[in-house]
């Protein structure tokens, strides 16, 4: 009986035996010597073949491969496990970054094989060069693409760590190029912008999907460019949302002032400055089209929307328009192909209140959002951008920036039924215009975007009103929509 006892009790006692070696080899840190030893006695069994990465070729030009490989590798966790590395500060002021020291190993793993990497140091030619150690087994099967996501992942960090710049053109002569530049440090993003949240998601996707669509664009023959218009009244984010567009894709962004534009010609040759990966804006289209207060004429504008001298380089631009209402614009403006995604941004409702109050104010609930609700039912409304001021200036007191929110929308609340008593009072004559107005989802006319701040939030008022019915924001992909 004993006997059969006997193994399992051997067994178990193997088993705790080894649980504490290895308790004792990490805890002394013999651990690592243990691992080397075990390598070495791995490498003794196994045939290696090794690939070298300098940093110039045999014409000391730049190997771009070494770039890559080196950003690649130093965004590798297994960095802080190399023996020697060292540290140093980032782009940013708080950053520490970790280098690989000369000669220094560093490991990776990639579809189950292991690849080391060694950070020769400089030779006799002054060059430092990586090489690559993978088993001779392993290099038919992984070679190839653990080059190319070496490739990848590069191209994806040099994306995110750019530096992007904002342009903007110049009055002159053009000798030296029209644009100049300063970095873009808009904090914007899709996070920040109180809009609903499918639509942002749509759009966001929408995006990424241009981003990677080359291939397709190329086989319709068409110039590689997504063209987005933002309507809405003032403070309503359009600006803020070209912010984010960048940030999302990490693009510049050339901000394309018309009235500094000489001629049609002037507009070609500002197109053709721009650089790959940017957003081109024009803001407040609807104004220099218009007032006609540029010296460009409506064909120098269309042929700017539809990048006709930008299909020699074929290379991915997004174009942004904005506008305050597209009511009088030309529909040639707004045809399909030229336009690809209209985007309406309109006042505050209750949803994206409680958005801003989550960005600004740090509050999800509160016991005043429900009378904040009933006033927004009721009507009332204003501009994120003018809530978002009210909220800033009471930032430490959420209650109070609450209840100056409330008064605030009262007032507006007030002055529109002032308004519209005004509007009835009136009668006859005027009442054409007020059914027109209303019966086109309110028509700003020219005269009307002149008229000051009441107004326009006035018809603000009648725009959310019309818009309700619907949606708040209006997405409508590859046509007119009005
Ligand atoms: N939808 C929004 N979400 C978050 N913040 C907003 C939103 N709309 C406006 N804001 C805030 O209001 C300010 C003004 O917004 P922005 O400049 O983007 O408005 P706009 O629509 O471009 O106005 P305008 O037509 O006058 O140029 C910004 O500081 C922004 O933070
Ligand atoms: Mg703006």
């Amino acid at each position: 009986m004993k006997l059969v006892y006997y193994p399992l009790l051997l067994l178990f006692l193997g088993v705790c035996f080894l649980f504490l070696v290895r308790a004792f080899l990490i805890r002394t840190g013999l651990i690592y010597v243990t691992r080397k030893w075990w390598r070495s006695i791995e490498d003794y069994f196994h045939v290696y073949q090794f690939y070298k990465v300098p940093e110039f070729n045999e014409s000391m030009q730049e190997n771009q491969l070494y770039g890559k490989v080196s950003d690649y590798l130093h965004s590798l966790a297994s960095l802080e496990d190399s023996d020697f590395t060292n540290l140093l500060t980032g782009k940013k002021p708080n950053d520490i970054v970790l280098r690989l020291d000369p000669n220094q190993v560093i490991e990776d793993d990639f579809l189950g094989a292991k690849v080391s990497w060694i950070n020769e140091a400089s030779d006799k030619a002054h060059s430092r060069s990586f090489v690559m150690k993978i088993r001779k087994a392993d290099k038919r099967r992984i070679l190839r693409p653990y080059l190319q996501h070496i490739h990848t992942v590069s191209n994806e960090l040099e994306e995110q760590n750019k530096d992007l710049k904002l342009y903007t053109n110049i009055g002159g002569d053009g000798q030296n190029g029209r644009w100049r530049s300063v970095s873009f440090t808009h904090p914007s993003t899709f996070e920040t912008i109180a809009m609903e949240s499918d639509l942002k998601s749509k759009l966001k996707s929408d995006l990424e999907s241009f981003s990677k669509t080359k291939q397709y664009y190329h086989r319709l023959g068409r110039v590689w460019k997504r063209s987005y218009l933002l309507f809405g009244p003032s403070g309503t984010g359009k600006s803020s949302f070209v912010s984010a567009v960048a940030n999302f894709l990490r693009y510049d962004v050339y901000d394309v002032d018309l009235s500094r534009v000489a001629d049609d010609s002037d507009l070609k040759l500002l197109l053709l400055q721009t650089t790959t990966k940017s957003v081109i804006v024009i803001e407040d289209l609807d104004r220099f089209l218009v007032e006609k207060s540029t010296a460009v004429s409506l064909s120098g504008v269309l042929n700017f929307m539809d990048g006709i001298l930008n299909s020699c380089c074929a290379e991915e631009r997004i174009l942004v328009f904005t506008m305050t209402s597209k009511d009088n614009i030309d529909p040639a403006v707004l045809r399909p192909g030229r336009i690809d995604v209209h985007i309406h941004f309109p006042l505050c409702d209750f949803t994206a209140f409680k958005t801003l109050a989550n960005n600004y104010l740090g509050v999800k609930d509160h016991k005043l959002f429900p009378q904040v609700e009933e006033i927004f039912q009721n009507g009332a409304t204003l501009s994120p951008a003018e809530i978002g001021e009210l909220m800033i200036a009471n930032r430490n007191s959420p209650s109070r920036a609450l209840k100056s929110v409330i008064t605030a929308l009262q007032a507006e609340g007030d002055r529109r039924s002032y308004a519209s008593v005004g509007r009835r009072l009136l009668g006859g004559l005027s009442r054409h215009s007020t059914e027109e107005s209303e019966n086109n989802s309110g028509i700003f006319s020219p005269e009307n975007v002149n008229a000051g701040k009441d107004f326009r939030k006035l018809y603000g008022l009648l725009k959310l009103k019309s818009s309700k019915k619907s949606q708040s924001y209006e997405i409508v992909s590859g046509q007119k929509c009005g």
